[in-house]
Formats: C-alpha cells, structure tokens, sequence
C-alpha cells in the first residue's frame, strides 16, 4: 500500500480523487452509462489471475511460449506509444523521433532483462502483449475462470461493442505510460504492485495538445506533464484532472476518450489486464455534442483530410488555412 500520498510526484494542476466504489453498490451503473471513471472493489473479476500470476507462475507457464512484444527505453521510463504502420507509411515524407522502441521476445528473455538491478543499467523494458492462444493450458484455464459473466452483463447493459482485446501489461517500477487516449471502453483490472492514475474529461482535448491522427503518436499527447513546455502549451496549466491508485484486486473503469497516464510505483513489478471494448452503436445523439462526440468528428475530419492528401505538409498547410486568421476562440 502506498502508505503515504504525499510522497507521490506533485503535479501543478489539480488532480481530485476517482469515486472507488464496491462492485455490489446500484451507484456503479451510473458511472459506466455516465461514461465516469470509477474504482470498482471485490469484482474478482480476473480472480485466478489475482491469486496465481506472480512472476514465477507466469515464466513457468508463459516463459518458453510465443513472442511477446516488450516496450524499451533508454535513460528515461517514459513509453510514449507509437504506430509502427504510420511509421512506415511516413517513412520519406517526415522525421520524427521516436522515445521508446518495441521489441519481441520470449517471456522468459523479458524476465532475465527486469532482473538485472535497475541501478547500473539504463535501459528499462514494459511487457505489452494481447493474451492469445499461444499462452498454455494453465493461463489458459485461468482466464477461463475470469468473471466472464460480470463482464458480459456490464458490457451488455452498457451496449458497448464487442470485447477487443485482454492485454496484459508487466512494467517495472517507475514505468510511465504518458498521457494518451484510447478509442475504446477500458476496464482495467490491477493484478500486482500499484499504479498511479491520472485521468481527464474529454473536453481537455485542446489542453493536452495531441498529435496529428497522420502522426505515428496519434492520440498521445504532445506534454510531457512532469515538464510541461509553458511556452508551447501555455493551456496545460488549465488542466483539471483525477486520480486514484490502483491496488491487487481493483478494477478502474476508463471511459472512452478520456485521457490517462498510468505510472508504476515503486518498489514492486506492476501487473495489470485490460479488458478494452468497442465502442457502442448510438442511438441517439443530443445536442450540444458532447466533448466524446466533438473528439470522435474532429478525428474523421482529419482522417478525411489525410486520406485525401496524404502528404503531411499538405495536411499541416490546408489546416492552417481553415483556420489562421478566421477562426478564434473568443469571437473577435
Ligand atoms: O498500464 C499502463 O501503463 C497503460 C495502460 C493503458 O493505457 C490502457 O490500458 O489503456
Ligand atoms: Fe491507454
């Protein structure tokens, strides 16, 4: 347990508490049809993986087994994701740089790279890998016994779309997954070590300043909050946010389009499974849009432009002309 929240990084924005709610209470149906993030405690909703996936059980069992893919840094713990299909797409037509590179390995050679002390060595590694059919009888019979009914009830109930996806996420202490958002619903369940969340509505879009959809880092954020550059994201320091940390057991309901940062606290390994879903059919759409709705027309728009014109610059150019000089955030 983290004994003491003051010793946690302090931001210089206001981060107010996520609600953390037992998974019996009638309040939970709220949040999720809200689309809140909220704490879930006592699901047991990845039970078996709670009692038995510690790091020995998982090389046992995973450790010779399929490829998985382990994020890599060097000299920092920050794993900004990226798109290997834009990167390849782009390749000649725009320099970018990217922080962290990923690789495929085998379970066990993952382990041997987090075993060596992390002092003396500059590399850090984050295990990101969908579960799948590669995994063995014993995981596999493990995530049979997932609380598979509680989830399809949610998910039914909520009119979410189909279940994409389990990821399972190994990270070192002192892992950072900066701030992104996702396309889908996220029910992201904590299985070992503790994890710090920050989380922010949708309409922070313009605050957190994200990459283009071209960009290999689509829907990451251009800040670094732990440096903010006020210069050239002087909004930053309007940013509203929540938190909450995440123990063995909790389950955190991730909205759609909200943004979050996920660090990994020290001292331990920190395990956690995603159980990500698509979005739900709407039936109904009021007005004003909402911020989830304004993000999801704003990146058709974009993905139209680029499909169109393909050339970055071209992009950039024609954005810029839409708007500079025209369009204002106050009328003028
Ligand atoms: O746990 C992490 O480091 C990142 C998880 C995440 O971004 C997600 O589940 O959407
Ligand atoms: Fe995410």
């Amino acid at each position: 347990m983290v004994e003491d929240i003051s010793t946690l990084y302090t931001y210089n924005f206001p981060l107010i508490p996520i609600s953390r709610i037992s998974v019996d209470s009638p309040e939970l149906k709220d949040y999720l049809y809200k689309e809140l993030p909220v704490v879930i405690e006592g699901s047991n909703l990845v039970g078996p993986a709670l009692e038995k996936w510690d790091l020995g059980y998982l090389t046992e069992n995973l450790g010779d087994r399929g490829l998985y893919n382990v994020m890599q840094t060097k000299g920092h713990q920050m794993f900004k994701y990226f798109d290997q299909n834009k990167v390849t797409q782009l390749k000649g037509k725009m320099e970018f740089v990217l922080e962290a590179s990923t690789d495929e390995m085998k379970f066990q050679e993952f382990v041997k790279r987090i075993q060596l002390p992390q002092r003396g060595r500059d590399t850090y590694s984050y295990l990101q890998q969908p579960l799948n059919d590669t995994v063995g009888p014993n995981i596999f019979s493990d995530f049979r016994r997932f609380n598979w009914e509680l989830v399809k009830r949610w998910s039914g109930d909520m009119k979410w779309g189909s279940l994409t996806n389990n990821m399972l996420l190994i990270g070192e202490p002192g892992n950072i997954t900066p701030v992104h958002y996702d396309e889908q619903q996220n029910l992201f369940c904590q299985v070992g070590g503790e994890k710090r969340c920050l989380l922010f509505h949708p309409r922070h879009f313009d605050k957190l300043y994200p990459y283009p959809v071209y960009h290999p880092c689509d829907r990451q954020s251009k800040v670094n909050l732990r440096a903010p550059d006020l210069s050239l994201y002087p909004l930053v320091s309007q940013l509203e946010g929540m938190e909450c940390v995440l123990s063995p057991g909790d389950v955190l309901y991730i909205p759609i389009y909200w943004w979050h940062q996920i660090e990994s606290l020290e001292p331990d390994l920190t395990t956690s499974i995603t159980f990500w879903f698509k979005a739900g059919s709407i039936d109904t759409i009021s007005f004003p849009l909402s911020a989830t709705h304004k993000v999801a027309m704003m990146r058709n728009i974009e993905k139209m432009l680029t499909e169109a014109l393909k050339d970055p610059k071209e992009i950039n150019e024609l954005f810029c002309n839409i708007v500079e000089g025209r369009y204002f955030k106050e009328e003028k």
